[in-house]
């Protein structure tokens, strides 16, 4: 798909940035603007974090613009996590506006990049969250660069347990993903290559800071972290990965080469996933559609049908053959027979619009 498109055609790529606090987003986000300024090809950048003081670079859309973190604390009478988490609820109910200015800017740019909140799980295990990765991934090539703060991760449980948070993103947005190395300058990830390349080398380490209990048994953690290494050891096998230092830039060509592989595998897998997806969703619907209105046209031939026991002419006859032309002005309290309601289980209102935006979930499935 994308080897077809002419340079007009070709879609920007839309990188999201992830990681723990304090793993370096942010600095990261500054360099590969550097770096893409450099090129003469600026990215368009989205801060979706509130409660960032001061960014080092300029954001084109910046949710504090919208959203004033500090007043959203004061008024729901939150804490700052709840008071992050709600002002990203509130900014992703105006998603759509922001996806139709990255439409309208997508001819002009080839990178959109989005640095997300600090606390890792506001942005990856919220709804919004959810909702902004759905509705980007839907519209263009995107791609999750998982940050990895590199020398506080060289402990093989640390490792581990990042590996971890990161392989549950990876099943959440089912989008490619890269793994960042980042703060090479301080220590290389060569360490991380090894373990994830070399599941027995991952043990060895493990191994040489095992604690055994009393009995000189393995501990329950040392066991379960063996068999998790060993799920994970799964995970490593689709995995792009890149070490970077955002200070000094090194490794960010590379990062853009990842970028470009990670752009081919949302083409090749993501693309079709989502159509099958849009497909079946569309299915599903059209299926739960017809029979809702088979479920009531049946509902009302039985009534139809039941013999009028009472005295003179069944009073209901004049109704069903009126029901079309029925005038809605006239209330003679007795009008329910098409109204789906009495039928106790959800039914599909079909003289309601389908609503168009961030909601419609029909619109931004997620694979898999
Ligand atoms: N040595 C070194 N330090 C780095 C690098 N990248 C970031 N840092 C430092 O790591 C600290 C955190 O960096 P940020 O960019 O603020 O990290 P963040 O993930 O955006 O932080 P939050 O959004 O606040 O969670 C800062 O002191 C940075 O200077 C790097 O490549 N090398």
């Amino acid at each position: 798909m994308a080897e077809n498109m002419t340079n007009e055609q070709r879609k920007p790529s839309v990188i999201i940035t992830i990681g723990m606090a304090g793993s370096g987003k942010t600095t990261f986000v500054q360099r590969i603007n550097a770096h893409l300024h450099a090129q003469q090809k600026p990215p368009y950048i989205l801060n979706l974090d509130p409660a960032v003081t001061q960014l080092p670079f300029d954001a084109n859309i910046d949710i504090r613009d919208t959203v004033d973190y500090a007043q959203v604390m004061k008024q729901y009478k939150l804490g700052p996590n709840g008071g992050i988490l709600t002002a990203l609820n509130l900014f992703t109910t105006k998603f759509e506006q922001v996806l139709a200015l990255l439409e309208k800017r997508a001819s002009t740019v080839e990178n959109i990049i989005l640095d997300t909140p600090g606390q890792i799980e506001i942005f990856t295990w919220s709804a919004s969250g959810a909702i902004i990765t759905d509705a980007v991934a839907s519209s263009f090539p995107t791609v999750v660069a998982y940050i990895i703060d590199t020398p506080r991760t060289s402990a093989p449980a640390t490792f581990m347990s990042n590996m971890l948070y990161a392989c549950s993103i990876l099943y959440k947005t089912r989008l490619p993903f890269i793994l960042v190395f980042n703060k090479t300058d301080v220590q290389s990830h060569d360490f991380a290559l090894e373990w994830m390349e070399d599941f027995e080398s991952f043990q060895e380490a493990l191994a040489d800071r095992e604690r055994l209990d009393a009995d000189g048994e393995q501990t329950y953690m040392s066991s379960l972290m063996n068999s998790m290494s060993l799920v994970l050891d799964e995970f490593y096998k689709g995995l792009k990965c890149v070490g970077v230092s955002a200070v000094t830039g090194a490794g960010i060509k590379e990062f853009f080469t990842a970028v470009e592989e990670a752009r081919e595998e949302y083409e090749k897998e993501y693309v079709p996933e989502l159509k099958r997806m849009m497909a079946e969703r569309e299915k599903t619907l059209e299926t739960f559609k017809q029979e809702s209105l088979n479920a009531a046209m049946k509902d009302l031939e039985v009534d139809k049908k039941k013999t009028w026991t009472g005295p003179g002419k069944d009073p209901r006859a004049d109704q069903f053959m009126d029901v079309e032309e029925e005038n809605p002005d006239d209330d003679d309290g007795d009008e329910t027979y098409l109204d789906p309601t009495h039928l106790g289980r959800p039914y599909i209102n079909l003289s309601q619009q389908p609503q168009k935006g961030y909601g419609d979930a029909s619109k931004w499935p997620r694979p898999g």
